[in-house]
């Protein structure tokens, strides 16, 4: 064979080989999509390690994060109602564009009763991690008789390589004026029972009792206790939070970015309709939030924020054995 023949047969190997890699990537997803309660859809990041991180793509809502031991590290409501328009009661409900009954709109806005999509192609956003999806929400013509401004929210949702599950919503102005919105994640986070942990990262720190019409106090215990219910917006926080749990001697870290405040809430013994009666021992909602000065968008202008959460044990002196991020 000349050295015509050797050029084409190199050329036709490489062409199968550019083939067979492009058909590879467009398949192979770094998750999985499924069918969930009552039919909705749901998507599961996966990884090497069997860790795991479940989706809804209603609400745009984590609904479970697992570690290798298939322990979740998140807690649905045994009475969860998984049936649009009714926000699913458990997991990360993601809070835009207003945080609970603070204006307006419905308690907590409306995105997590909304159908989110996956977004093939989303802006670029720089990520180490492959067990990732990228969800987008636009605003609907209905929404925009609710709420006058259109916009984009995208949400990566990330298992990172520790197994920390990092959450970064970027929200667009894609209308032809500003607007502000005040916004939130709300983690229901695992705990072995919740007289036997504590919050760490608020001392000293105003905060408005939500139970006392958001009256302003400061905190001067060093950590949060638990023995009756709690709700509490604390406001310029630091970046790190963290539940540590003593019979666990497990210490969650909650580290934010972009969102000053932080909730702190546990209902306890209080009537949550979609909640069971003994849910209330198995979580800490610590949530990252913006509230107390609302963003500004102007049109054309994106907002970006982050959200990380990671376990690590808890030393013998209490204090978390803290990994670097
Ligand atoms: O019942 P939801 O609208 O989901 O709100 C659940 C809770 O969310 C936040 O944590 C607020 O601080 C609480 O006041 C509220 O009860």
């Amino acid at each position: 064979m000349g050295i015509n023949g050797n050029l084409g047969n190199l050329i036709f190997l490489w062409a199968m080989l550019v083939g067979v890699v492009a058909m590879a990537n467009k398949q192979h997803r770094p998750f999985e999509q499924a069918k969930g309660i009552n039919g909705l859809d749901k998507l599961i990041i996966r990884d090497y390690r069997n860790r795991s991180v479940e989706v809804y793509l209603y609400g745009g809502q984590v609904t479970s994060w697992k570690n290798a031991k298939g322990e979740d590290l998140l807690v649905m409501s045994s009475k969860a109602i998984f049936e649009p328009p009714t926000a699913i009661r458990g997991g990360i409900p993601v809070l835009f564009p207003q945080y609970s009954n603070t204006g307006p709109l419905a308690a907590h806005g409306f995105v997590r009763n909304r159908f989110w999509e996956i977004e093939a192609n989303p802006p670029h956003l720089p990520s180490k991690t492959y067990s990732k999806v990228d969800l987008i929400y636009r605003s609907s013509t209905d929404d925009l008789k609710t709420w006058p401004h259109k916009f984009e929210y995208r949400l990566r949702i990330e298992l990172g390589h520790k197994g920390d599950l990092k959450l970064t919503p970027r929200i667009k102005n894609s209308d032809v004026k500003p607007f502000n919105f005040t916004f939130g994640f709300h983690p229901y986070f695992a705990v072995s029972d919740i007289s036997q942990i504590h919050v760490e990262g608020l001392h000293n720190l105003d905060y408005l009792d939500q139970q006392k019409n958001r009256t302003r106090f400061t905190d001067h215990a060093k950590v949060i206790t638990f023995d009756s219910q709690l709700d509490r917006l604390y406001l310029s926080t630091p970046n790190k939070l963290r539940i540590v749990d003593h019979k666990k001697k497990k210490t969650i870290v909650v580290y934010k970015e972009g969102q000053v405040d932080a909730v702190v809430w546990n209902p306890w013994e209080k009537k949550v309709s979609d909640l069971g009666v003994e849910d209330y021992r198995r979580f800490v909602a610590v949530e990252s939030v913006a509230v107390e000065k609302p963003i500004i968008l102007k049109p054309g202008e994106e907002w970006k924020a982050v959200l990380q959460m990671y376990v690590v044990p808890t030393r013998s002196s209490g204090h978390p054995h803290i990994l670097k991020t």
